[in-house]
């Protein structure tokens, strides 16, 4: 195995990009926005499905993939059942990190922050936009095992039927933000002298302010 992991090449589609070490805007969320854009751009899949890490009560992580709903000048959105397991390592411990990786441009972004759930009118709104399928995929969230896959499917379609035109938004359904306080943003180089920029939030009394600055490779 060791001899097949290390001959798989590793940044072989890196190509020059003109990667802004000065004149970096002060708050880097429109930039994470933008390095999607350019992944999509690329050919990436799901360039807006990042990696969320949690953490329960007890101190252990766990991390999943989810997709983001949206970015703004501050936060960054996705949706997910409040009793699922990261809602209630959330509502336990608000600590998260997150991070993306787009292997067709090679480049990464890390993110640490906080998340807490908004409230029902933006879940219900979030919950409003998905398509049919995933409407009624979402009532099919329980806690604990399922005995076998056609239990779900017929679950599936029993849904289907229940609810031929409106589908409702389950109480659990609800629309997170994450609110950063460090976000890092990394681009490979064809020389492996790699590009680095930390930023991160001042978090006293103070201002709120982003601080900036170029890291090691
Ligand atoms: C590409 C991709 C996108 C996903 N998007 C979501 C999502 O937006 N919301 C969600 O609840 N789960 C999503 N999932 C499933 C989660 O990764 C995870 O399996 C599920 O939410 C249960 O996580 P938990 O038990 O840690 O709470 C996605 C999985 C993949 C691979």
């Amino acid at each position: 195995m060791r001899t097949r992991l290390r001959s798989i090449p590793v940044f072989a589609n890196v190509r020059p990009t003109e990667f802004r070490e000065t004149g970096l805007p002060d708050n880097p969320l429109p930039v994470i926005a933008e390095w999607i854009l350019a992944a999509d751009a690329a050919g990436q899949p799901e360039p807006h499905a990042m990696s969320l890490c949690t953490v329960g009560a007890s101190g252990v992580p766990s991390s999943r993939v989810l997709i983001v709903k949206d970015i703004d000048d501050d936060r960054l959105y996705f949706a997910t059942p409040a009793d699922s397991r990261k809602g209630r390592e959330i509502a336990a411990n608000a600590n998260v990190s997150a991070h993306f990786y787009w292997p067709a441009v090679g480049r990464q972004v890390r993110i640490v922050g906080t998340a807490a759930g908004l409230d029902r009118a933006a879940s219900e709104s979030d919950f409003a936009d998905r398509g049919r399928a995933s409407r009624l995929a979402a009532h099919l969230h329980r806690q604990g095992p399922l005995a076998d896959r056609p239990s779900a499917l017929a679950e599936f379609d029993r849904l289907g039927t229940a609810h031929p035109d409106d589908v409702p938004c389950p109480p659990s359904w609800t629309l997170y933000a994450i609110s950063p306080t460090e976000v890092e943003f990394w681009e490979a180089s064809a020389d492996r002298v790699h590009h680095r920029v930390a930023y991160r939030r001042d978090t006293g009394a103070g201002s709120g302010a982003w601080r900036h600055e170029l890291m090691w490779p």
